[in-house]
Formats: C-alpha cells, sequence, structure tokens
C-alpha cells in the first residue's frame, strides 16, 4: 500500500528568499515530486519542471512559499485530563489547518507526563491521528510538584524517547532539583525547557507589574520574577555543561542575559511566542481575558527588543504556546480567568505580519525560527533539513498575498480564546504535507479517516 504521489509545481522555496522583506518573487519558481514519504524529485521550472505522471495529485503552487513543515516546541494538547479543552487529535487539526507537521505536547496533562506509560499514550493518540508528529515533553518533577525528579530516565528509554522535559505552567524553582535535571538530561543530549517565573516574587500576580497594573488595580509579575530564575539557569547550565531551553521569553532584560550567556559559549536556547511580539500589556485596559497569559503581555519596549533579538539571533524560534481553554474559563471576571491563549493556526501570519513585513527578518529565517531551529533543540528525528531529494516530505505552502480577516472559522481545535479574532492578518496556510501525505488541502483539513488511513500506510501498516 501507498499514498498517491503529489507533485507540487511552481512553488517559490523558503530558504531561497534570504532578503529581508516579503518580497517573495526574487526566488525560481520549483517542481518538487513527493512518493512514498518522501521528495523524490526538485527541478527548477526553468530547467524545464517535471511532467505530471497519470493518477498523480497535482497541486498549483504557483504564488505560494514552500517552506519545511512548521515545528510547535511548545504546544499544550490537553489530553489526558483536559479534554473539554483540546485532545490530541483536535489539537493536531488546528497544527495542521496552522502549517505544523510537528509538535512538542507540554506535560502538564491529567495524569500529568511524568512517566513512560503517559508520554507513550500520548504518542499513540499522535501516531493514530496523524495529522502532526506527536512528540511528548516528560516532566521534570513528579506531577510538577517541583519536589522530586521524575522518571526522566525511563522516558527518554521508553518509545516516545523524550528528549524535551519542562514543568512548564510552572516554574523548575528549586537550584537543586535543577541542577540534578540538567545533570541527568546531559547524559542522553536531552535539554530542559524553563518556565521562568519565580513564584514568590509572582504570587498572585495577574498582569505586566508596572505603572499601569498600579492604575488598573491588578497585581504585578515584575520582570526580574523572569530575569532572575533565567540569570541563574544559564549559570548552572555553564556549571554542569548541559543543554537549556527558556520558554516564551517576555522582557528586553530576558533578551540581555540571554545574549550575555551565549557569549559566554552557555548551551542556551530561547524560544518568543508570536503574541509576545505584537501585544502588550495596553489590551488589559479591556479586562477581556482573551490577553491574559503567562508570562504577561509586556511593554511596547519590550515588544520592539524581543523583535530586535530575533533579528539578531538571540532568540532562536518562536514557540506558540498553544494553551486552548473552555469559554467559562475566559468569559470571567479577569482575576479568576486562565491564563493562555490559543496560537497554532496563528502563529505563521503574526510571524509575517511581525518579522517579514516589517523587514526584521527573511523568508529564510522564518523557516528556521518557525522549523528548522526547533527541530534541533527537539532532536527530531524524521524532519527535513531543507526541500530536496531523499528529505523527507513535511512541508507547508503558504500564500502571502493579501491579507484577511481572522475568524472563527480559522480556528480548527476545540477552543477559541485567540486574541486575534476579528483581526486583518496576512498569510494563510493553503497546503500541509506530513510524510508524503494531505493533512491541509486547499485551506480545508482533510477528514479524519482518510489521514488517520494514510498515516497507517505511512506507519508500514496495512489497512
Ligand atoms: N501560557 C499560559 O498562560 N498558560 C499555559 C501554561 C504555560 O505555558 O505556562 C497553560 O497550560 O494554560
Ligand atoms: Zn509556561
Ligand atoms: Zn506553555
Amino acid at each position: 500500500m501507498s499514498t498517491p504521489d503529489i507533485l507540487i509545481r511552481g512553488a517559490r522555496l523558503a530558504a531561497q528568499l534570504t532578503e529581508r522583506g516579503g518580497d517573495v518573487s526574487a526566488a525560481p519558481q520549483v517542481d518538487l515530486r513527493i512518493s512514498n514519504g518522501t521528495i523524490v524529485e526538485r527541478v527548477a521550472q526553468a530547467d524545464g519542471g517535471i511532467a505530471a505522471r497519470d493518477g498523480e495529485r497535482v497541486i498549483d503552487a504557483d504564488g505560494l512559499v514552500a517552506l519545511t513543515g512548521l515545528v510547535d516546541l511548545h504546544t499544550h494538547l490537553r489530553e489526558p485530563g483536559f479534554e473539554q479543552s483540546e485532545t490530541v487529535l483536535t489539537g493536531t487539526r488546528a497544527a495542521a489547518a496552522g502549517g505544523f507537521t510537528s509538535v512538542f505536547a507540554m506535560a502538564n496533562t491529567l495524569p500529568v507526563q511524568d512517566t513512560a506509560g503517559v508520554v507513550e499514550q500520548v504518542q499513540r493518540l499522535g501516531d493514530a491521528a496523524g495529522y502532526a508528529t506527536v512528540r511528548p515533553i516528560g516532566a521534570v518533577t513528579d506531577d510538577l510538584a517541583g519536589e522530586r525528579l521524575s522518571e526522566i530516565g525511563a522516558m527518554a528509554q521508553s518509545r516516545a524517547e523524550v528528549r524535551v522535559f519542562s514543568d512548564d505552567g510552572k516554574c523548575v524553582h528549586d537550584p537543586l532539583l535543577m541542577r540534578r535535571a540538567l545533570e541527568y538530561v546531559k547524559t542522553f543530549d536531552g535539554v530542559i525547557a524553563q518556565h521562568a517565573q519565580d513564584p514568590r516574587l509572582t504570587e498572585g500576580a495577574q498582569m505586566n507589574e508596572g505603572a499601569l497594573s498600579s492604575e488598573l488595580g491588578l497585581k504585578g509579575w515584575p520582570a526580574v520574577a523572569e530575569e532572575s530564575i533565567i540569570a541563574r539557569d544559564v549559570l548552572l547550565a555553564e556549571h554542569i555543561g548541559a543543554r537549556l531551553h527558556i520558554c516564551h521569553l517576555s522582557t528586553a532584560g530576558s533578551v540581555e542575559v540571554i545574549r550575555w550567556a551565549k557569549a559566554r559559549g552557555v548551551q542556551v536556547t530561547a524560544e518568543v511566542t508570536p503574541h509576545h511580539l505584537i501585544l502588550t500589556e495596553e489590551l488589559v485596559r479591556s479586562y477581556d481575558a482573551r490577553y491574559k497569559v503567562n508570562p504577561p503581555l509586556r511593554r511596547e519596549e519590550d515588544v520592539r527588543a524581543l523583535r530586535r533579538a530575533v533579528a539578531e539571533g538571540v532568540i532562536d524560534i518562536i514557540a506558540t504556546d498553544h494553551a486552548p481553554h473552555p469559554i467559562e474559563a475566559k468569559e470571567c471576571e479577569w482575576d479568576v480567568a486562565a491564563f493562555g491563549m490559543v496560537g497554532l493556526e496563528s502563529a505563521l501570519p503574526i510571524a509575517l505580519l511581525t518579522l517579514v513585513n516589517e523587514g526584521h527578518a527573511s523568508w529564510a529565517q522564518l523557516e528556521t525560527l518557525l522549523s528548522r531551529r526547533p527541530a534541533e533543540i527537539g532532536r527530531l528525528e524524521g524532519h527535513p533539513t531543507a526541500l530536496e531529494a531523499g528529505q523527507p516530505a513535511d512541508i507547508a505552502l503558504v500564500d502571502p498575498s493579501g491579507s484577511s480577516e481572522f475568524d472563527l472559522a480559522r480556528l480548527r481545535g476545540l477552543s477559541v480564546n485567540s486574541p486575534y479574532l476579528g483581526m486583518e492578518l496576512p498569510g494563510r496556510v493553503a497546503y500541509t504535507v506530513r510524510r508524503g501525505y494531505l493533512t491541509l488541502d486547499g485551506g480545508e483539513l482533510v477528514d479524519p479517516g482518510t489521514v488517520a488511513a494514510a498515516a497507517l500506510v505511512s506507519q508500514g501498516g496495512e489497512l
């Protein structure tokens, strides 16, 4: 059994668009043939292109930009335990709609992803659904309680081969536990992804600490609560010689700490979310809990510093921190509402808007930020390093022309807590190809049965 061959015609490769800005006409148009999960041919149209064969699916990609499939190092899929917010199936459908072919699933589920059994279960659910590769993240501490290390070794050696560990949602606050965790993951080239938030400095915190939090009468979350943990952890990572990743960097000061650490040669990488690249604390004036997120929306100066840090390479990747919550958890008073926003379907449009169209980055850098680097940091296997013959066929095809209203129909997960509803955003993902089969076809999700069957075939199974 095999899935039909696909011929993509006339795409421009993001990797060949190395000039800053959004003009895509500079790259030559190429044809790509996909067969059995692999890119088997790539021919420029100037060299004659590839002639279609009978029975092959032909995609007209004239005007579209092709990127290696997007990879999200920070997704909350909520299953097991919070299936009213999202499931592995619904979350990976949202991922496919956003151009993602792989997602790393955060550990704050119920039960917590702190044993081999739970991470294997999450991975199996992802394999069966087939919309994206699901790589579970393991908890650093048992039950995210911050008291004892979890079964890190068992999760690393399980079928899920966990390489990323995080207590995300909570900070690993105890420095000795952090040290032991770094020592442990070093033995198998794993990484600790830290949610940098000093719990004592942020008790009851509701928004960024500053003049506005005083004015609004909301308890503040000071920048130093993030920066002090990052400073401590880069020093610990240097001492141990282990890999450290910082989740959702949100302040100008954090950028400076990371810059300093990288200059010293510390093995640290950093992520920024799309929302911290565009939204500011001013939105909290509305008391609309769609804007309530952890870490909180910061000042305009922070947003500018984060964009510059991406342009300069101090920040390594963009990660969504897709955090679905049910309507009841958001349509309520600010101080009792849940923290978090959904982000898989809006990540590429926001990155285009804030980085490429603003001249901070090229399409090639965008591909690095949203696909190549997160795959490297997570030690994701089977991910293409380029769109060329011999590489796995994980591909996103994006229409960069024009802009359109980001409406409810664009959200394909179970929850609708997006801060972008009603905004005009550029860039639409038109096709997503995972392991050689379509998960998104002409902007529409392929139906679950077809995707599950193609996934089974791609894993060598029989229908
Ligand atoms: N980002 C958030 O505001 N919420 C996340 C947790 C987290 O990423 O810290 C969640 O799980 O809801
Ligand atoms: Zn977090
Ligand atoms: Zn998170």
